[in-house]
C-alpha cells in the first residue's frame, strides 16, 4: 500500500486534479491521498494558505472580511467548476469557512491555526467529491477520526505517541481510496494544530508509518530532487537516490521540496520516500532510503543547501575558555526567553550562537542582547541579522579527505568570506556560515567545483 501526498502545486487548478486523478487511479496502491491546500498557479499568485492568514487576521482586527472570502471560495469554485459539479459542496466549503467566525478559540493563535488547516480540509472535501463523481469510490478521512493526536504550540504541532496507537487501529475501507487533508491534526482538548508550514508532508509521512505503507510518494512540480536550488543554480543535476539522513540536513537547510520534520516519521517506520513530478509522473524521481541502502555512495557530495533565515549573537570575551558556568549563564537567558537556538560553535575566547530568525521578534532580541552584556560581560558582542547557513551534504564526504579543502578553495578564490565552518558534528555534512549577500554565489561556485 501506497501513500500518495500532493502539494499545493499539484492542486491548484482543475487542470491539475485531473493529472492527480489519472496518478491515483493508474495505481491500485495509491490508496491514501493527502492533500495540500491549493497552491500557486502561475509566478506571483498567492497561496490559499496565505489567503486563509490574510482572512484569520483580518477577523482578529475586526475588518470586513468579505472580499477575501470571495478570493479563496472563488480558487475552490475554479476546481468544483472544472468538473462542472454542482453548487451543494461549493455551498458545504463556504459555511465551513464563514462558520470559522462564530466559533470560539481560546486565543488568537488557536484561530489562526484553525483558519490554516481548512486550506487543506477544504481541498480534501472537493477532491473526494471529485473522484467520486469521475466514478472513483473514495471516502475522506478527517484527522479527528483517524486519532491524529498532536500537542506543542498550535501553529508548530508535533505528533503525540497516541496517534500511531489509533493508526493501528485505523480500518481503511477495502472498495475504496482514502482522501486525508494533510497539515493539521488535533489536541488532546479537541483543537485544530497545524504543523510548522509545508507541514503536509508531515502528514504525509505520519500515515505512512502509522498505517504500514511500503511506499510514501510525495508528489510535486519538479522531476526530482536536485543537487542544489534549482532557483539558484542553472538545471542542477538530479539525486536519483539519497538517505534519509541526507534528505533531513539538506530539508533543514532549504531544500523546501520536502519538509525538514517529514522524514523523521519515515526513519521511524523505514518507509522509503519517492518525491515525484505530477507534471510528467512517468519520471524516476527521487528516493530517499535508509543509509544502509546505499551501498557505494558514488558522489564525493549529494547536494548543496543554502537557508539565508538565521541570525548569529556573537560574543567575545578573553578567557571564556576557563570560565565555568559561561555556557551555562547564556543558556539560562535563552530559557528566560522561551527562546532555542540552532548551533553554537566556539573558538578560544569567542562564541557565535546562531538562531532561527523567524523564532525571535525586535523586543526578544533586545532584551537577549541587554541580559547577555549585563551577565556575561562580553568584550565584544554583535548581532547579526543577515547569517546564512550552506550545508553541503553526502554520504560520500567521510570517504573523501579533500572535500573540506575545496570547499575552502571555490569560496576564497572567489573573495567568498567564510563566517563560520563546522565538520564532524555530522558525519554527512559540512556546514558553512556566510553572509547573506553572499550565499546563492558561494552555492554556485560550490555546485561548480563537484558537479560541472
Ligand atoms: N534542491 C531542490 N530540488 C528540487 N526542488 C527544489 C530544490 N530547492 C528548492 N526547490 C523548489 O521546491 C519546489 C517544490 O516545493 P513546494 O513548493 O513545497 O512544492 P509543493 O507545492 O508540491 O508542496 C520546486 O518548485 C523547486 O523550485
Ligand atoms: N498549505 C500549507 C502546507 C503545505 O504543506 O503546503 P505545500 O504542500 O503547498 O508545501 C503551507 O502552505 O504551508
Amino acid at each position: 500500500m501506497k501513500v500518495v501526498k500532493f502539494g499545493g502545486s499539484s492542486l491548484a487548478t482543475g487542470e491539475q486534479f485531473e493529472k492527480v486523478i489519472n496518478i491515483v487511479s493508474d495505481d491500485f496502491e495509491r490508496k491514501v491521498i493527502v492533500t495540500s491546500a491549493p497552491g500557486k498557479r502561475f509566478t506571483g499568485d498567492t497561496k490559499v494558505t496565505d489567503l486563509l492568514i490574510e482572512y484569520a487576521n483580518a477577523v482578529i482586527e475586526n475588518v470586513d472580511s468579505t472580499n477575501i472570502v470571495k478570493e479563496i471560495i472563488s480558487r475552490y469554485r475554479e476546481i468544483s467548476d472544472h468538473f462542472k459539479l454542482d453548487g451543494s459542496v461549493i455551498k458545504l466549503l463556504k459555511d465551513k469557512l464563514v462558520n470559522l467566525t462564530k466559533t470560539n478559540f481560546v486565543d488568537e493563535k488557536y484561530l489562526m491555526a484553525a483558519f490554516k488547516a481548512h486550506g487543506e480540509l477544504l481541498n480534501a472535501i472537493l477532491l473526494n467529491s471529485v473522484l467520486n463523481a469521475q466514478g472513483i469510490k473514495s471516502v475522506f478521512i478527517d484527522p479527528k477520526d483517524a486519532g491524529i493526536i498532536v500537542h506543542g504550540q498550535p501553529n508548530d504541532a508535533d505528533i503525540s505517541p497516541e496517534t500511531y496507537l489509533n493508526l493501528d487501529k485505523l480500518q481503511l475501507p477495502n472498495d475504496a481510496k482514502v482522501v486525508f487533508p494533510g497539515f493539521f491534526g488535533y489536541s488532546q482538548d479537541g483543537s485544530i494544530y497545524t504543523f510548522s508550514r509545508g507541514g503536509s508532508d508531515i502528514t504525509g509521512a505520519l500515515l505512512s508509518r502509522g498505517l504500514h505503507a511500503d511506499l510514501y510518494e510525495n508528489f510535486t512540480d519538479v522531476d526530482a530532487i536536485y543537487a542544489a536550488n534549482n532557483h539558484v543554480v542553472k538545471h542542477p543535476q538530479a539525486i536519483k537516490k539519497m538517505s534519509y539522513r541526507e534528505m533531513r540536513e539538506l530539508s533543514y537547510a532549504g531544500f523546501s521540496v520536502f519538509q525538514d520534520e517529514a522524514i523523521i516519521p519515515a526513519v521511524k517506520g523505514q518507509v522509503p520516500v519517492n518525491v515525484k513530478n505530477t507534471n510528467n509522473p512517468s519520471a524516476e524521481g527521487t528516493l530517499i532510503v535508509p543509509e544502509q541502502f546505499l551501498f557505494n555512495p558514488s558522489n564525493q557530495i549529494t547536494g548543496i543547501a543554502c537557508s539565508k533565515r538565521f541570525s548569529a549573537l556573537y560574543i567575545h570575551r578573553y578567557l571564556l575558555n576557563k570560565e565555568v558556568g559561561f555556557t551555562l549563564k547564556l543558556l539560562q537567558i535563552f530559557y528566560k526567553y522561551n527562546i532555542s537556538y540552532e548551533h553554537m560553535p566556539s573558538g578560544i575566547d569567542d562564541l557565535t550562537v546562531i538562531f532561527d530568525r523567524s523564532k525571535l521578534d525586535k523586543t526578544t532580541i533586545k532584551h537577549l542582547c541587554h541580559d547577555v552584556k549585563e551577565i556575561l560581560q562580553p568584550d565584544y558582542l554583535e548581532w547579526i541579522d543577515d547569517y546564512a547557513i550552506i550545508m553541503v551534504v553526502g554520504e560520500g564526504i567521510a570517504h573523501n579527505v579533500n572535500t573540506l579543502g575545496e570547499i575552502i578553495d571555490s569560496l576564497t578564490k572567489n573573495n567568498i568570506a567564510i563566517h563560520m565552518i563546522n565538520q564532524g558534528a555530522s558525519r554527512i555534512s559540512i556546514m558553512i556560515g556566510i553572509q547573506e549577500s553572499d550565499a546563492d554565489e558561494a552555492v554556485k561556485q560550490i555546485y561548480k567545483t563537484f558537479f560541472n
